[in-house]
């Protein structure tokens, strides 16, 4: 049986370190601040960025929530967006996907000043992971979390053969950019790939994230791959799974991660970590 990747407690860990690098900051005087912009009445919008909100507060954090009407004019959260970013208190700002038609979310996304790019989405912090750069920038919370996961565990990733399932610029495009420029080789697929399991059968690492559930199941993975699941679904139990089936892909995997309790509370402590390093780079030139 699988080792289980407990991402509550390494989350645990990271955000005990968040709160240290907090209260050093207040010795100097310094609040990290984020700003989270929601959009609508998506429910599970609701409870993620009301858990944000909640998490920063519990490690000290400002936090400003700012919720809008479904039908707000791209106008104001352009507006909204400018003064978040001329606001001295505020460190990262972070505009809760998915985002209502009528509104254009790389525009939006394109007006969030890069040093405060909490959730590494504007293409100058794109283009700095996709240039391998080493110097300090943000990049997305959820394949971050993973990376830092996937260390904890003492995953090997160099030379390995990483498969991602799920090409999303949330997710699968810059985790397969962090998996690559950490020397694995890295296979991207989504949920249209013919003969999947022909891919991922060949992964030592494998990262889902197509938002299909239970596509992945025991007969599709490699002995001994450590397994990934970034896949959240409500079943009509209430309960959560993932894009992995657990029961049959467990007896085959070295480890993998369970929904819930994996990549979840990496996604928030990474983006608690990543605000306070938004701040301590501000302040450091
Ligand atoms: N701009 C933006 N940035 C995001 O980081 C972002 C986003 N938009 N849109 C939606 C996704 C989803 N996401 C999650 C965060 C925490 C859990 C989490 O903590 N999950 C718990 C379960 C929570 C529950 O019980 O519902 C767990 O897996 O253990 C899940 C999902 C962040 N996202």
């Amino acid at each position: 049986m699988a080792i289980l990747i407990d991402g509550r407690a390494v989350a645990k860990e990271i955000n005990e370190n968040t709160a240290e690098r907090v209260a050093r900051l207040a010795n100097d005087g310094i609040i990290p601040g984020l700003a989270v912009i929601l959009v609508g009445e998506d429910p599970a919008s609701k409870i993620y960025t009301r858990m944000k909100d909640r998490k920063a507060k519990k490690l000290g954090i400002h936090s400003v929530l700012s919720v809008y009407p479904e039908d707000v004019r791209q106008e104001e959260l352009l507006h909204d967006i400018r003064q978040f970013n001329e606001d001295e208190l505020i460190n990262g700002i972070l505009i809760q996907e998915p985002l209502p038609d009528h509104l254009d979310g790389n525009e939006l996304l394109n007006t969030i000043d890069p040093r405060k790019d909490v959730d590494g989405f504007h293409p100058f912090n794109v283009g700095r992971l996709y240039n391998n750069i080493k110097e300090n920038y943000p990049v997305s919370c959820t394949p971050r979390g993973i990376m830092s996961l996937l260390k904890h565990y003492q995953v090997d990733l160099e030379g390995a053969h990483a498969v991602v399932v799920g090409r999303s610029i949330l997710v699968g495009k810059p985790m397969a950019a962090l998996l690559e420029n950490a020397n694995a080789t890295v296979t991207v697929a989504n949920r249209y790939t013919r003969n999947l399991s022909e891919i991922t059968r060949q992964a030592d690492v494998l990262v889902v994230a197509a938002g299909v559930k239970h596509l992945i199941t025991g007969e599709m993975v490699k002995k001994g791959a450590a397994v990934i699941d970034v896949g959240i679904h409500r079943l009509k139990d209430k309960t959560l799974t993932g894009d992995v089936d657990f029961e049959s892909v467990a007896p085959v995997a070295k480890m993998i991660t369970p929904v819930p309790g994996g990549v979840g509370p990496m996604t928030i402590a990474t983006l608690m970590e990543q605000t306070v390093d938004l701040t301590e780079w501000s302040h450091n030139g």
